[in-house]
């Protein structure tokens, strides 16, 4: 750790002030403080159990203002809820960031990174290559205001892109694009197949906003669960005939969105109906989904910027088109977008949103991930806030190195569903237990729609319980020093909901910036990919083998010892066991002796011997 010693060295007032704390065995820690100064030494001192805030955090008060705890005189508090109080007046949306602990040291020493944080965000909106690692520009910001985007044709892009899918979404609600054979004359029905970022926007917009009768109901395929699958074909049931598909994926080539376009193509030729009369497709020019739908002539393709990642494709035709389709307003989305994003501009930190959260994600969470965000809408339909977050938040964030190569492993872990639902379930352990969480309160002050409201005790709504259910548990995590943040919205509108995305957003680019990580790419995704298709290429190899011991007169059962042999592959016998006790489940292997709950005992073959693959 000698070498530690030495980060930063140059910029005094950054100088280590802080106590040694554990931080726990299982966060294997190697860090190296994430900064963007050119005088920090690149290290990779993997295996480090424990961190030195002191040598890996250059925030000098941190942890010391840390220590003298929150402020708790009621009057002091009610003047730093005032002096901190961040307003919106056109979106009607409010921060407090109050109940977080920093001081006015921690801002000041913050300041000058803000000062980085913003220029490097003024460079990606200008076109800066802000991806370095893929090359790409970072372009989500100018989906909602076009004029931004750095080169005429980029704007002529979107446009064309934004009119397309609203014509497109007229059409069909009109009846005027129709499917072949459905008895209604019209779509009635969404099936939005999609993983990743090509599914949590749309998923959360839909939840948040689509009416209680929309013009076409959404369902979701996001992942390659067959159960799953057959679900939501079989919950349309006749109504497949009147189904629109909107197959999404930025690359065109995700296994998992693949397959769910190959199964529900299957439940189409098994009814009788024409995919391509009902298909449209959301992707790159020129991926192989884009390709498939031009060759296969689908009923529409709308194009995936390249310059627009998956977790921030929420506007672009991603989540628009299906948005529009449930009559969702989505100019109004990306009116609420453009206006959180003019105002997350500001370089003062201060009179700027996004800033103010990324400065508590940095205090609540000590700039290394050390506590998790828990996030809590008191509000039924932003279930799926915290979702949609988890992937923008910990896909952008979660990196093992920084920009400058050092290894950090960075992040912070987001999770929670919504209030007052919580406070029922793990609210208990917040207050109580385990002090590794900070809480943002999502509070939506309007209840229902005006006239519709009835007091159900004298003077008490049903509402009224929800506002105190949040303010209490506000005031109770606080007592028990457990820190928070309240956004405050109107109401759940297209748009405010479109601030909400372009709010955090920007929270977690100017995070990103402080902690000088990429944002924008995701190297650690390939690792699981990779190695699902590793044993996917190992399960034909035991098929093969187990097909030519089937193929035998007798049938040749074989252990799985003399399977992994026969693959040239006794180091994988684990996962040798794992496939055939899986194919063993679905019928597809035959157990001959033993059982699988005792590996060593098993004895397989197949079913059936399949010459042509033998010979082949
Ligand atoms: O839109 P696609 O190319 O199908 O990608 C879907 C998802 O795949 C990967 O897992 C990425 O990590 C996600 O960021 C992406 O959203």
């Amino acid at each position: 750790m000698a070498a530690l010693s030495g980060l930063c060295s140059s910029s005094p007032s950054l100088k280590p002030k802080h106590d040694r704390v554990v931080i726990p065995l299982f966060r294997k820690y190697s860090l190296a403080f994430p900064t963007r100064s050119n005088s920090c030494s690149k290290l990779s001192v993997a295996g480090e159990v424990s961190a030195d805030l002191s040598k890996t955090n250059s925030v000098g008060v941190l942890k010391k203002a840390k220590q003298g705890g929150l402020e708790k005189d009621p009057k002091a508090l009610w003047r730093r809820y005032v002096d901190w109080l961040y307003q919106h007046k056109e979106l009607g949306l409010y921060l407090d960031v109050s109940r977080i602990g920093f001081s006015d040291e921690f801002v000041a020493e913050m300041e000058p990174r803000f000062q980085a944080a913003f220029q490097a965000m003024e460079d990606l909106e200008k076109g800066a290559i802000a991806n370095p690692d893929e090359g790409r520009m970072v372009g989500h910001y100018w989906l909602r205001n076009a004029k931004l985007a750095p080169k005429p044709f980029l704007q002529v892009q979107i446009e064309k892109t934004l009119d397309a899918v609203c014509k497109f979404a007229d059409d069909v609600i009109s009846g005027k694009i129709k499917p072949p054979s459905s008895p209604e004359g019209r779509f009635t029905q969404i099936l939005s197949v999609g993983i990743g970022g090509s599914a949590l926007g749309p998923q959360f917009v839909a939840e948040a906003l689509a009416p209680d009768n929309p013009p076409l109901k959404i369902r979701f395929i996001d992942n390659t669960d067959p159960g799953g699958i057959d679900h939501q074909i079989a919950q349309l049931g006749p109504e497949l005939a009147s189904t629109l598909v909107i197959v999404i994926s930025k690359s065109g080539g995700t296994p998992e969105t693949r397959n769910g376009l190959l199964e529900v193509q299957k439940a189409f030729r098994e009814a009788g109906l024409d995919f391509s009369k009902q298909g449209v497709a959301i992707t790159q020019e020129n991926s192989l989904l884009d390709n498939t739908a031009r060759i296969e002539g689908w009923v529409a393709r709308f194009p995936m910027f390249d310059w627009v990642g998956g977790r921030t494709s929420e506007m672009s035709a991603v989540g628009l088109l299906p948005a529009a389709l449930q009559g969702i307003d989505i100019r109004e989305m990306l009116v609420g977008a453009s206006m959180m994003d003019n105002a997350t501009r500001s370089r003062v930190l201060k009179d700027n949103p996004a800033a103010l959260l990324a400065l508590c994600w940095y205090w609540a969470c000590d700039g290394v991930g050390s506590k998790d965000m828990v996030i809590l809408p008191y509000k039924d339909s932003l279930l799926l806030f915290s979702r949609y977050l988890q992937q923008l938040v910990m896909e952008s964030l979660g990196k093992e190195f920084d920009l400058d190569g050092n290894r950090v492993n960075q992040g912070i872990s987001v999770y929670g569903n919504k209030g007052s639902t919580d406070q029922h379930a793990y609210i208990q352990q917040l207050r109580e237990g385990v002090h590794n969480f900070f809480v943002t309160f999502i509070e939506v002050l309007r209840d229902r729609p005006p006239g519709h409201d009835w007091e159900l005790e004298p003077g008490v709504t049903c509402g009224d319980y929800l506002f105190g259910m949040l303010q209490g548990t506000r005031s109770a995590l606080y007592a028990n020093d457990r820190e928070s943040v309240t956004v405050t919205v109107q109401e759940v509108t297209p748009r405010s909901v479109g601030a909400l995305v372009a709010l955090y957003e920007r929270a977690v680019g100017l995070y990103a910036s402080l902690v000088n990580i990429n944002a924008y790419h995701q190297p650690g995704v390939e690792a699981g990919k990779k190695a699902a298709g590793e044993v996917l290429a190992l399960q034909k190899r035991v098929l093969a083998v187990l097909n030519e011991a089937s193929c035998k007169e007798p049938v040749e059962p074989l252990t799985l010892e003399e399977v992994a042999e026969r693959c040239h592959a006794p180091e994988d016998i684990e996962m040798i066991y794992k496939i055939i006790e899986h194919m063993a489940a679905n019928d597809r292997a035959l157990i001959a002796e033993g059982n699988c709950g005792s590996p060593n005992s098993l004895k397989v073959f197949l079913g059936e011997c399949n010459l042509d693959e033998l010979y082949a």
